[in-house]
């Protein structure tokens, strides 16, 4: 049985992510907002899906409680959620006592959590306790603010030390990076949170807030798109990932093996998300679309448009893996035929295996059908060497501000024994300059060659998601 996750939501963007990801859980679950079980439709003979892995459940009243940790600095975001959900469970939320956020400062909320990770660990090691077989962590926060950024570096940290076996995956909103910025730090909190998503996680599911407003904007005709709406397109692709562990088959019914099937060498663990359609069921204002074959979906998944992290158009980038979770009615010769289209078109990185895996996806019963046939949706799931022009601009950012000097005493007066914030810098700095040397190497063949253990790995990794679509495809 696929193991448990427990989901850790923090700051303001990563709450209200976190409360659009439950919310799609508990309709696709048919559980209500207080926690209380629905009947399963009569079309359900035996209930397939699982439950446990995001909530713990109590037979003797029927309710379940999220497996999630709320954390944030300021009261606002997390008291609107329970008040709509009062399922969560009231030790499970942490809120500053003085209310005040992290001031959109990465070493405040840093510091803040090196203050409190008694209380911290605490809370983990209780929700712990009711797992059976944790499979792993995933954590929601924006890199751009004080605490998502801050308290999400020093939970990474801490889940990796304590931890060290399970599963660190995050789900990291980055900034909008074209326009002049909500948050004018923001690329400093960026690059000192990129350090601890490369050291301290395995896997991070990237989204950009300029490219998520676009793709609102193109595919939802909103003029001006907000949080609401991107928010929905965010736990879309959350549900869509996990939907194969919720509703598991007999592939692709862990993360482990989602991820080892993209993550070929431990270094490269960016990954770019890709969706389409967008249908009313996850997104209020999604036109539904009448026609769709999972041919027509494979194909348009690769349209640049539709990625949620942008790049700059003069970057084409190498694929080095790629993952497709396709729902619907599917017919067969469809996917394979789109399979072949798709890996010619793709170009991938000289060592790897040139192939698009896929996993299907089940649709819940609770969602109510609206038209005759289930139309045919997917998520592509991609390790891009493109993701280095993120990492550019977020640097060139930062060296703009770094030399003049910028509200570096904002963060210097938050130093304490032992940790100087000018050495975090430069070294979240070069750590983040090593990231895209390495992908920029990955795409040479000689990568390999520098990296004998890697290649192992990744060779390894990718027979076995070889065999398993071998299987699929029959
Ligand atoms: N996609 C998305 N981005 C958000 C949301 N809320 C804030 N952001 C972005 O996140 C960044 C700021 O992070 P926040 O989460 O607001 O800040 P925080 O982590 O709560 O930190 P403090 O406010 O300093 O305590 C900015 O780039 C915002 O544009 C949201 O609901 N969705």
């Amino acid at each position: 049985m696929p193991g448990e996750i427990i989901t850790i939501q923090a700051g303001q963007c990563g709450n209200q992510i976190g409360q659009k990801f439950w919310q799609q859980l508990c309709n696709e679950h048919g559980i209500l907002p207080d926690g209380t079980g629905m009947p399963v439709p009569d079309s359900v003979k035996i209930r397939e899906d699982q439950t446990n892995i995001f909530f713990q459940s109590n037979s003797d009243d029927n309710r379940y409680t999220p497996r999630a940790l709320l954390i944030d600095l300021e009261p606002r975001v997390v008291s609107s959620i329970t008040s709509n959900f009062t399922m969560f469970n009231p030790r499970n939320i942490h809120l500053a006592s003085n209310g005040g956020g992290a001031g959109n400062i990465w070493a405040q909320g840093y510091k803040y959590a090196t203050g409190h990770s008694d209380e911290f660990m605490d809370m983990l090691d209780k929700e712990l306790d009711k797992c059976d077989s944790l499979e792993g962590f995933q954590l929601i926060h924006s890199v751009a603010g004080g605490t998502g950024s801050g308290v999400g570096s020093y939970l990474l940290e801490m889940l990796s030390d304590r931890y060290a076996k399970k599963l660190n995956t995050t789900f990291s909103i980055f900034p909008e990076m074209e326009q002049t910025s909500d948050v004018v730090v923001q690329p400093y909190n960026t690059v000192l949170t990129l350090k601890r998503l490369i050291e301290s996680s395995d896997a991070n599911i990237v989204f950009d807030n300029g490219a998520l407003s676009s793709i609102a904007l193109n595919n939802l005709q909103v003029k001006s798109p907000s949080f609401e709406q991107t928010n929905q397109l965010v736990s879309t692709v959350m549900s869509a990932i996990t939907n194969p562990l919720r509703f598991p088959s007999y592939s692709y019914n862990t993360m482990t093996s989602i991820i080892s099937t993209l993550i070929p060498t431990p270094d490269l663990h960016f990954l770019t998300p890709t969706y389409t359609p967008f249908t009313s069921d996850f997104v209020s204002e999604a036109r539904d679309i009448r026609k769709s074959t999972a041919y027509d979906v494979i194909l348009e998944l690769l349209d640049k448009k539709l990625k949620m992290v942008k790049s700059s158009p003069d970057n084409h980038g190498l694929y080095i893996s790629a993952l497709d979770i396709i729902q619907g009615d599917i017919e067969q010769s469809d996917i394979q035929k789109g399979l072949i289209k798709a890996q010619q078109r793709i170009e991938f990185v000289p060592w790897t295996s040139s192939s698009v895996h896929l996993a299907k996806s089940k649709r819940s019963p609770f969602l109510k059908q609206k038209i005759n046939r289930t139309p045919v949706s997917g998520l592509m799931l991609s390790n891009q060497t493109s993701i280095v022009s993120l990492f550019n601009k977020v640097l060139s950012q930062y060296d703009k501000l770094m030399k003049r000097n910028a509200f570096v005493e904002a963060y210097r007066k938050h130093n304490y024994d032992g940790f100087d914030i000018l050495e975090e810098f430069q070294n979240s700095r070069d750590m983040v300059e090593s990231l895209i040397d390495e992908y920029r190497n990955s795409e040479s063949m000689k990568y390999l060659e520098d990296d004998e253990e890697d290649e192992e790995f990744g060779i390894a990794s990718t027979a076995v998601a070889d065999e398993e679509d071998a299987e699929m495809l029959g």
